[in-house]
């Protein structure tokens, strides 16, 4: 990993792009917390989707689901998130990753979570892990 410099000044966000289970979320949090700064793991929101949704048919509530998501546009949103999955027992953890892998799979789902990561990020100073395949660019 190549060093970078930043001034007091600055307000950036920081992205780490890798593949599952490759670290993103322990590097991330130990950058977050070296620079003050705020951590996403956007798996949560995927796995927090599939959680919420999995019982439901994907196909005929994809309007309710992606209702859902246009409502957690906002960073007061994002510590219910975290908790959410952090609290999750050792079936519901894999149970929501099943789903969420299905979830992932589809563009308007993605572009809706993505929209959520832009907005939130706008304020700057976050460190954002994503899945190397969809990594999206922040703003
Ligand atoms: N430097 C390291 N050496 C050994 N094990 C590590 C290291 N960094 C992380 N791990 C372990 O690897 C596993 C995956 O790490 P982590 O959750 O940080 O990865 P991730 O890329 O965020 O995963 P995911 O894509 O599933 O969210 C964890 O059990 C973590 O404790
Ligand atoms: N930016 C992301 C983050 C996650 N996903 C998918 C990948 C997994 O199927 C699921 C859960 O992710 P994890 O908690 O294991 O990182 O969500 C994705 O497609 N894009």
């Amino acid at each position: 990993m190549s060093g970078v410099l930043l001034t007091d000044t600055e307000e950036i966000n920081i992205a780490i792009n890798s593949k599952t289970a490759s670290g993103k979320t322990s590097v991330g949090k130990l950058i977050a917390e070296k620079l003050h700064y705020q951590f996403i793991d956007t798996g949560v929101f995927y796995r927090y989707l599939g959680f919420k949704f999995q019982s439901d048919n994907f196909k005929t509530n994809f309007y309710k689901i992606i209702d859902h998501l246009n409502n957690l546009k906002n960073e007061n949103h994002l510590d219910e998130i975290n908790t959410t999955v952090e609290n999750f027992s050792k079936e519901e953890y894999f149970l929501s990753g099943k789903k969420a892998a299905i979830l992932a799979e589809n563009d308007k789902i993605r572009e809706a979570i993505n929209s959520i990561l832009h907005e939130i990020t706008k304020k700057k100073e976050f460190v954002v892990g994503f899945e190397a395949s969809t990594t999206i660019r922040l703003r």
